[in-house]
């Protein structure tokens, strides 16, 4: 059988997925016979050791990046190539049998130390380059995984220094945050756009190199079956998560100058909002899609403090874990007295035909019960309704796109009680986990995914200066008010580390028409009922976490029973 046949069976796109690979493969490689210089700017950091250079390995030992190719790390540090690598090793997933192709991919690598504000370091960075490349129109390729505060100097020193001779281009790749608020962000642009052309920038936000998240667009517009329900008359509320299971685990220094909303809600979370709530591109060129998503940016409205929720978590004294009996602020590097938020919601309304009175609902969290990224879409109750549940109304029919861990889309619906005579209502789900479906096949991380697509010239997947201006727009007038300490306007509500998250954003919740019941249980989270929100009385929390478990055993059950007679087959 060929690939094409099976992998249109769905049964194994592997070797599918292995030709696009051989085909980027080529593509990368074939573009140029010139030599390409990949610059790892602040190769003594914590980005570069647990992402970059683990992400260069990877695509290197997979043969993806093109063969003529060297690395040049540089920072003010005094290393050296080994001592980077030192740093990196444990990030790397390195297999015994890779080792000597390992040592070859070291060899490429050099470093070169430096500071960030003298010219002359940048000369002498170049003339290095030059020479280990030994040529002058090697392509260079410049990713900054440095501290905001030198991306002024350095993209600026770059430019001026560092240019290869034509034909070979340069691309800058600029890591998040861009900027603090709207107008430090549009001073960062203005300033960019000074020393490079806007093909030569790519900001990168990781979450739009992730497997879901590129599948939305597909998922949206390839669906005819959710293209007539995605609107105001079909869905109810919207909501994006972002959930992380750790602390700031020791980056609170650069965390408390930024805070939740500017570290994932103003990016990652806004960017999934773009592409979930825009409107059908003209095609799926990078262009197409990214003026879509700016259109729809532009007619959210500023969030209002009324919208938003805060939060810090606070160290659980009686947690056996000793990571989580530290909080927030014996991170070294908080301020003893900070109110920085490492929890928030926010609602958005988008002013649109489309949307009007649709929350868009976004909560983003540090510190949490688990690791989680997700999009729920919760459709409206459905009208005239015959059905009940021990005399309330059925469920939501509720979307579900995972982004992480665990890609997988499931739809929470209802369906006939199975094996039961009547029409016994319960919840169940339509269910498109990857890893079931589409076993065997490699889901590449977001930054090899990105870092290709620099490689290539595809922007597609990084942000462009006009979207990035309207996302602070939108959030820059409530940061001011969180950052101004003496507004009495701003609470920052304490949570214990391993919490579900605040029980008043859950409030505001349900205040915007999102129901949540807690009578469902996605299978992942089926062995930890932590994963609901918060009850504000933990007994009538704990009763109803038995109900639900007696009724899903009931279930199981009266399925187990009409297995037995042989008259349902197990799903
Ligand atoms: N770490 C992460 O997981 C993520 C980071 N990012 C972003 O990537 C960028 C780099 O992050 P990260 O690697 O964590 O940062 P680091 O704090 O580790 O900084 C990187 C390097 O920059 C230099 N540096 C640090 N502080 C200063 C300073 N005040 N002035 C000048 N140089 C300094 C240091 O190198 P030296 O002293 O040797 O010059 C350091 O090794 C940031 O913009 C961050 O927001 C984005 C997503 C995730
Ligand atoms: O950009 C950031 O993202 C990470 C989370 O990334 P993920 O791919 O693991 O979901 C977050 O920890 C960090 O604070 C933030 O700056």
């Amino acid at each position: 059988m060929s690939s094409a046949k099976k992998s249109s069976a769905g049964q194994c796109p592997t070797q599918e997925t292995d030709t696009i690979f051989q085909r980027i493969r080529t593509q990368v490689q074939k573009s140029s016979s010139n030599t390409y210089i990949f610059f790892v700017f602040g190769a003594s950091g914590d980005l570069a050791k647990k992402k970059i250079y683990p992400t260069l390995w990877w695509l290197y030992r997979d043969g993806l990046l093109p063969e003529n190719i060297i690395f040049i790390g540089y920072a003010r540090s005094a290393l050296t190539v080994e001592k980077v690598f030192q740093n990196c090793e444990k990030y790397m997933k390195l297999q015994d049998s890779e080792r000597d192709l390992y040592k070859k991919f070291i060899s490429i690598n050099s470093y070169v130390s430096g500071s960030y504000d003298n010219p002359k370091d940048f000369q002498r960075l170049h003339n290095e380059a030059n020479k280990i490349a030994k040529e002058e129109t090697a392509n260079r390729l410049f990713y900054l995984a440095l501290p905001p505060s030198v991306y002024g100097s350095v993209s600026e020193l770059i430019s001026s220094n560092c240019r290869p001779k034509e034909p070979a281009w340069l691309r800058l790749i600029v890591e998040k945050p861009f900027g603090k608020d709207l107008e430090s962000s549009n001073n960062l642009s203005k300033h960019l756009s000074k020393h490079y052309k806007e093909e030569e920038i790519y900001r990168i936000d990781h979450y739009l190199g992730k497997e879901m998240v590129q599948n939305l667009v597909v998922l949206r517009f390839a669906n005819r079956i959710f293209s007539r329900v995605w609107n105001r008359d079909s869905i109810a509320a919207i909501i994006i998560i972002f959930k992380e299971d750790i602390g700031t685990q020791g980056r609170g220094g650069y965390f408390d100058e930024f805070g939740i909303i500017r570290d994932v809600i103003q990016n990652h979370l806004m960017q999934i909002l773009s592409i979930v709530a825009m409107e059908a591109p003209r095609s799926t060129k990078g262009e197409d899609i990214r003026d879509e998503k700016v259109k729809v940016l532009r007619r959210i409205q500023p969030i209002k403090m009324e919208d938003v929720t805060l939060g810090q978590y606070v160290g659980d004294k009686n947690s056996s874990n000793e990571e989580h009996r530290k909080g927030y602020l014996d991170d070294e590097g908080v301020p003893k007295d900070s109110k920085t938020p490492t929890f928030a919601q926010v609602v958005m309304h988008i002013n649109n035909e489309r949307w009007d009175g649709v929350p868009f609902i976004l909560r983003g969290g540090k510190a949490l019960n688990e690791k989680k990224a997700e999009v729920r879409i919760q459709f409206r109750d459905m009208p005239g309704s015959m059905f009940e549940v021990d005399g309330e109304k059925t469920a939501r029919d509720e979307l579900v796109i995972r982004v992480q861990p665990n890609e997988a889309i499931y739809l929470k619906m209802n369906n006939k009680r199975p094996g039961e005579m009547g029409f016994r209502v319960e919840e169940t789900e339509l269910d498109l986990t990857y890893n079931e479906r589409y076993q065997g096949v490699k889901l590449p991380d977001a930054y090899e995914r990105l870092i290709l697509d620099v490689f290539m010239g595809h922007q597609i997947n990084f942000v462009r200066s006009d979207e990035l201006e309207e996302a602070w727009r939108i959030v820059t007038p409530v940061l001011s008010e969180i950052d101004d300490k003496n507004n009495k306007n701003v609470n920052v509500i304490p949570y214990p580390f391993g919490s579900s998250g605040l029980q008043e954003a859950f409030d505001i919740c349900s205040k915007y028409d999102y129901t949540y019941s807690g009578t469902y249980v996605w299978k992942d989270e089926r062995s930890n009922s932590q994963t609901s929100p918060p009850k504000k009385n933990d007994e009538a929390n704990s009763l109803k976490t038995v109900e639900r478990k007696t009724l899903r055993s009931d279930s199981s059950a009266a399925v187990k029973k009409t297995e037995q007679s042989g008259s349902t087959s197990k799903k």
